[in-house]
């Protein structure tokens, strides 16, 4: 699992590592590995080091000096290294290093023919916006040149992945003593390219981190687990109220995600016209069919948890179905439709003490936490506050959908999902993981791990079946390929 965190807790461990060291080890730590970096990139360019041309874009701070240090690294190596102060002064210990290893300082106008740029430009250190002269020498960076950001690319805020104006549009980052939130968040996220990490010894003075990143390898841990002797109970019963006579589509959809997951039984609770549907597409799941009033959704039977809400109209009928799932003392998954109704009313969630999980993307977020006109855009820029803050305010776990997921825990825990992919947004594929994360709450997973996990399944599953050229795949493709990308769980062996 890879971790992260805010720039005032890097700096506190900093502050503590070096407290211990002799003055300057660190940032020989961080362009040894940057320089190393370089190397490579450089090697697998031009075929070598030695007579390769690297231009170096300085701040005033201790990112430039990092810069610097491995700029004199690779001129020693025999790299043609041009450096470009960019503030009103350079790192003195760098400057005398590179100048003493040969190398030189310069203007914008000899970046014309550089193979690698180092960005030493700012780092945890910068203010948002870069300064007209960076953002003027950043134009003169050959478009071919390949960019390393040196911490954070230059222009992204390290905390949240905002981007205000001009920044770096990095290759490859290679960050110090910790992954920064926003190297893991877009817009950051895409401005960081590749994301190297070196361990400078920050670890033992860092504590336990709020944000964090699955891998493959967490995900065998983190399902439910699949007893030899389970039953179809034992193993989990979802209830899914979803679909409308408007939208059929939504409720076939997410029934399918639930069982494309691997769960014990699926009881769908709904109008007539989509649970025929329903019926006729997955014969498997138990379906009953609610009066006009939609009364009495418990009669249903019992099940481990629900998800309500995805094609569902938000109108009186909508309402009391939302109403009385959330009012039963298992996990919900709340999606879509059940969203609009909780907007309207977010009572329905007073007293609910079992888990629960929203998935609004940032136009349902904003309407969920009754934002001005322009909410929706605010929530864009700002994902990770938004998650959390909605997290906080209504005690549920909250996955905000978009360029890059965010599950937000109301402890204040958040994981980012790496598995996302722009094939995703098609019509229907929320629907699919709603029902995704239902069967993971109703095997028995918390709230936090079905929804990180969920996502991360969900996303997989469309890189599997859209392939490494990003082909375009509608919704139900996304059945076929979800037991792929459920990995072997450790505790099925005995089969
Ligand atoms: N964290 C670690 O363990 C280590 C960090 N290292 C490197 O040091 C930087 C942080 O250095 P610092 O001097 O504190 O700040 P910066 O260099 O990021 O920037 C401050 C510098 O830049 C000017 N500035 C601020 N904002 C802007 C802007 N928008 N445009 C232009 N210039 C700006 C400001 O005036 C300051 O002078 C960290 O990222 C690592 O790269 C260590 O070397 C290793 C240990
Ligand atoms: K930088």
């Amino acid at each position: 699992m890879r971790h992260a965190h805010p720039v005032a807790v890097v700096r506190a461990a900093e502050a503590a590592v070096m407290a211990r060291l002799p003055a300057g080890t660190l940032m020989q730590r961080a362009a040894a590995a940057l320089a190393a970096v370089a190397g490579r990139l450089l090697r697998r360019r031009v075929g070598r080091v030695y007579g390769a041309r690297v231009g170096i874009l300085v701040g005033s701070g201790d990112n430039g000096g990092d810069a610097l240090f491995a700029g004199a690294r690779l001129a020693r190596a025999g790299a043609r290294v041009v450096a470009v102060p960019l503030g009103a002064r350079v790192h003195a210990g760098g400057r005398d290093a590179l100048t003493d290893a040969g190398g030189s300082f310069g203007s914008a106008a000899d970046l014309a023919d550089v193979d690698l740029v180092l960005d030493g430009i700012v780092g945890i250190g910068g203010r948002p916006g870069l300064r007209p002269e960076a953002v003027a020498a950043l134009r003169r960076v050959p478009a071919d040149a390949t960019v390393v950001a040196v911490d954070v690319p230059s222009g992204v805020d390290p905390d949240t992945g905002e981007v205000c104006g001009t920044a770096v549009r990095a290759d490859v980052t290679v960050t110090f003593g910790a992954f920064k939130p926003g190297l893991l968040i877009d817009p950051g996220a895409e401005h960081a390219g590749r994301i190297e990490y070196v361990d400078i010894g920050l670890g033992p003075f860092l504590p336990t981190p709020w944000l964090t990143v699955l891998d493959d390898e967490d995900l065998p841990a983190r399902l439910p687990r699949l007893a030899r002797t389970a039953d179809k109970y034992q193993r989990g019963v979802l209830g899914v109220v979803a679909g409308s006579p408007r939208y059929t589509g939504a409720a076939v959809l997410t029934v399918g995600g639930a069982l494309r997951t691997g769960i014990g039984m699926v009881r769908f609770v709904g109008a007539a016209e989509p649970a025929d549907r329903v019926r006729a597409r997955w014969p498997e799941a138990v379906v009953t069919v609610l009066p006009d009033d939609a009364r009495d959704v418990a009669a249903a039977g019992r099940v481990q948890a629900w998800v309500v809400g995805p094609g569902l109209e938000p109108d009186d009928v909508g309402h009391a179905l939302v109403a009385q799932v959330l009012a039963m003392p298992v996990p919900v998954v709340v999606d879509a439709g059940g969203l609009a109704v909780l907007a309207a009313d977010r009572s329905l969630l007073d007293g609910r003490r079992a888990p629960t999980v929203l998935t609004p993307h940032a136009g349902e977020l904003a309407r969920l936490l009754r934002m001005p006109p322009g909410g929706r855009r605010d929530i864009e820029e700002h994902r990770l506050a938004f998650a959390r803050r909605a997290a906080d305010e209504f005690g549920a776990t909250v996955l905000l959908k978009g360029t890059t997921t965010c599950v937000a825990s109301p402890s204040g825990l958040v994981r980012v999902n790496p598995t996302g992919t722009p094939v995703l947004a098609t019509a229907g594929s929320g629907d699919v993981l709603s029902g995704v994360i239902g069967a993971l709450l109703a095997g028995g997973l918390s709230a936090f791990d079905a929804a990180s996990v969920g996502a991360y399944l969900h996303g997989l599953a469309a890189q599997l079946v859209s392939g490494p050229a990003g082909r375009p795949i509608s919704a139900t493709d996304l059945w076929a390929a979800l037991p792929d990308a459920i990995p072997g769980r450790p505790d099925s062996r005995e089969w």
